[in-house]
């Protein structure tokens, strides 16, 4: 599994539309499963990348169980019919992502975190060698964020997620890709990617990393207050005043 981090607009969801076919890259190439990208059909690409994108789409006019079986679209032809066996397949899939219960509810009815689990559930009935998700864990509570990466995580595939909680990021993925402004930062393990001098340096944010109690990988404590300085320097100046008369932290606050 692996988590690939980075500030807003630093090019992750760019970065998987290139890997799943969805945009061509300026430079470069993709390689997937020791082919190039694109030689490969849509189909054939179906057939192997299952992606569950960061905006859903909300038009179609469909229950949650008729979403999961498009799932099955990439290995069915035109004149093939539904077995007992897809069936199965696709209420194992609901029951996986504990959405059972909404099974006849329209898809668009659902809550932003259902239908994430939703299109999770279809990702699974796809039965790709590859899953992308972008910012999966959007919408979900933190049951369901923990929930979701653990069960993407047992398909025993490749994953490749990005993620915005570095937190979640260090428990749940093996390996950790870096962006900031397009470029790759660093691409290695939680351990070594996550130090507090790369997140200052790629997220311009102060931070200890120690380790978990439980698992032993990077856990980050964020600092806060270090935004205040500058937005009563901002403060002030829009008052007419000279930033370096601040005093301290009570005389910010009193603003
Ligand atoms: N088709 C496009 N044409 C031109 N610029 C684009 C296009 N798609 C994305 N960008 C720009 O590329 C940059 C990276 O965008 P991208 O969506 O990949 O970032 P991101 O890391 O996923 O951001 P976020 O965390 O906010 O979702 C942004 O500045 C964005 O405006």
């Amino acid at each position: 599994m692996l988590g690939v981090i980075g500030p807003n607009g630093s090019g992750k969801s760019s970065l998987l539309r290139c890997l799943y076919g969805f945009i061509c890259p300026n430079q470069g190439r993709i390689q997937l499963f020791g082919r190039d990208g694109q030689s490969y059909s849509s189909r054939s690409l179906a057939k192997i990348i299952a992606v569950v994108q960061q905006d859903t789409p909300t038009e179609l006019s469909i229950t949650t169980e008729q979403l999961v079986f498009m799932g099955l679209t990439p290995h069915k032809t035109l004149l093939s019919s539904t077995t007992a066996q897809d069936k199965e397949f696709v209420a194992s899939a609901l029951a996986k992502v504990e959405l059972s219960h909404k099974a006849a509810q329209e898809f668009t009815l659902l809550s932003g975190g259902e239908k994430q689990r939703a299109l999770i559930a279809r990702a699974i009935v796809q039965q790709p060698k590859l899953l992308i998700l972008d910012e999966p864990t959007n919408h979900l509570d933190i049951r369901y964020q923990i929930q979701i990466l653990e069960l993407v995580r047992s398909l025993g595939i490749t994953v490749i997620a990005s993620i915005h909680d570095l937190n979640l990021a260090s428990a749940m993925c093996d390996q950790l890709l870096m962006l900031n402004e397009g470029q790759l930062v660093a691409m290695s393990t939680p351990e070594n990617v996550l130090t507090e001098n790369l997140i200052d340096q790629v997220f311009d944010v102060r931070c200890q990393v120690s380790r978990h109690s439980q698992y032993g990988n990077p856990q980050i404590q964020y600092f806060y207050d270090q935004y205040q300085e500058q937005s009563v320097a901002i403060t002030k100046e829009l008052q007419g005043t000279e930033p370096e008369t601040m005093q301290s932290t009570a005389e910010a606050e009193s603003l």
